[in-house]
């Protein structure tokens, strides 16, 4: 009997299953759990009380990352001013001296930054693994080619508990991006086209597979900026098939296979299973997706959130929309209610709105090459921020990216032009540390959410790529940066 063909999350989803349900819930075995002191405490707390112990301790990896300031860092633990941040840090802390983890990055560590950064980055993330965190954007680490989701706090403590978690098998979507792009388009311009075009809820039910030969041209870094917004496209999940990009940047590091084998010929014996088996982690080329959505890479431009949710996006080139032109009247209304919050008139040229602050960063895009990418820009420009911008700042996803950006004098680029470069963290990308917009602001952002209040109550958020945040900074508006590309 011929096999059935199956696409990647088939794949993922058959090799981890433990049993299923009559009604399709099924429990599912976790590979590795990255865990950040926003959705932790609740869950260590709950295995405490049940008098339970982390089922299996060498799957948790832990940082601080959403509460963490980047700058002070030199006053220590006393640098974190707000007393219920700093609580949630030291309580991390505890928990894991309690608890224990394979890997733990605490404030102040030389590997600390975002969890979904730092994974990748220590050989957390594996293809072919499945790997949870308390977190929406943990869809990041499906560019390694492994099931990648975020969970609620209470599925924490039971995946804690149990190393399992409960769910229902998603569909399969395929999203295709063909072409070769325009020089300046990037991983984020991808992404956000694409969100543009199937709407927020467009992946809602779905797990989704990026393909097509320009997700295949992106390094890892542009992949994993692409999964990392498949949660903002509606799905829980985003993947991208293994190929020799994925092997070669997982190769060599600190929790890859063989790197902590007794001998060198276990090592290369662990490394070649390995590789042996990522080798199968594509979908086969019969295989049924149940929706199929198609791109063309060389249409897309840099994109520009305006409004107030990451689908409400348009081109460079393009204009504030006018709610008047638009005959469903429950979009003419959220379009009217994201133009007066975000303060924009219909019909403005895009790159005629000026910005208040800067934001380059977040594990959308804070790695290595993010940091490149907005660095080449300023360095191509050789000006200084505009004297309107308030605030430019770049915060390297991790201390790892912070010291490899500083081995290529990046930092010096910024801070010639005056950016401030900071210490690693979630930073402006949510409200949640000291690094927020003002009432009214308007601000730059390489995030992945432009919700009211997302970067401080009243703040208004622009989503775009690091080259575009980059940009803005210097002429203190959106500019098209394929003039400079
Ligand atoms: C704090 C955390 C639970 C949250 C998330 O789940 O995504 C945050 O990281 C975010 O980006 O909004
Ligand atoms: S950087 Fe932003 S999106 Fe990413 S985990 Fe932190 S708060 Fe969430």
């Amino acid at each position: 009997m011929a096999t059935v063909a199956r696409t990647l999350y088939d794949k993922l989803w058959d090799d981890h299953v433990v049993h299923t349900e009559d009604d399709g819930t099924a429990i599912l075995y976790i590979d590795r759990h990255i865990v950040h002191e926003v959705t932790s405490p609740q869950a260590f707390e709950g295995l405490r009380e049940a008098g339970r112990k982390v089922w299996r301790v060498s799957s948790i990896v832990a940082t601080a990352d959403h509460n963490t300031p980047t700058t002070g860092w030199e006053h220590g633990y006393d640098g974190i001013a707000d007393p219920t941040s700093k609580e949630q840090v030291l309580t991390l802390d505890q928990n894991i001296k309690e608890f224990g983890a394979a890997a733990y990055f605490p404030f102040l560590s030389r590997r600390q930054g975002i969890c979904h950064v730092i994974a990748p980055e220590n050989g957390a993330a594996l293809p072919g693994m499945t790997l949870v965190c308390g977190d929406s954007h943990t869809s990041t680490m499906g560019a390694m080619g492994a099931l990648a989701h975020g969970i609620g706090t209470s599925e924490v403590e039971h995946v804690m508990a149990t190393q399992t978690l409960l769910a229902k098998k998603a569909k399969n979507m395929l999203i295709k991006v063909e072409g070769k792009v325009t020089p300046g388009i990037t991983g984020k311009d991808i992404v956000l086209a694409i969100i543009g075009k199937i709407g927020t809820a467009g992946g809602t039910g779905y797990t989704i597979e990026f393909g097509g030969s320009a997700i295949r041209a992106l390094s890892m870094e542009g992949r994993m900026t692409v999964c990392n917004m498949a949660i903002e496209a509606g799905a829980r999940a985003g993947l991208v098939a293994v190929d020799e990009k994925t092997i070669d940047y997982v190769k060599g590091r600190p929790l890859a296979p063989g790197a902590n084998a007794a001998s060198p010929e276990a090592a290369a014996l662990e490394w070649d299973q390995a590789v042996a088996f990522w080798k199968t982690l594509h979908s086969d080329a019969e295989a049924k997706f149940d929706t199929v959505v198609e791109l063309d890479a060389t249409q897309i431009v840099p994109q520009v959130t305006w409004g107030t949710s990451p689908e409400m996006v348009l081109g460079i080139d393009a204009r504030v929309p006018d709610p008047d032109q638009e005959k469903d009247s429950n979009k003419r209304g959220a379009i009217e209610r994201a133009l007066t919050y975000m303060g924009l008139e219909p019909g403005k040229p895009l790159n005629d709105l000026f910005v208040d602050k800067v934001f380059i960063g977040s594990c959308t895009n804070s790695r290595i090459e993010d940091m490149r990418e907005a660095a080449q820009v300023v360095k191509k420009l050789g000006q200084k921020v505009a004297k309107n911008i308030k605030l430019a700042m770049v915060v390297p996803g991790s201390g790892l990216v912070k010291e490899q950006a500083e081995r290529e004098g990046l930092h010096e680029i910024f801070k010639a032009a005056g950016f401030e470069w900071r210490e690693p963290g979630c930073s402006m990308c949510l409200a949640m540390n000291a690094d927020r917009l003002e009432p009214g602001e308007r601000c730059a952002s390489t995030s992945n959410r432009n919700f009211e209040g997302r970067q401080g109550a009243g703040g208004r958020t622009h989503l775009v790529s690091p080259a575009m945040a980059a940009a803005a900074a210097i002429h203190g508006h959106f500019v098209d940066i394929r003039q400079f590309s």
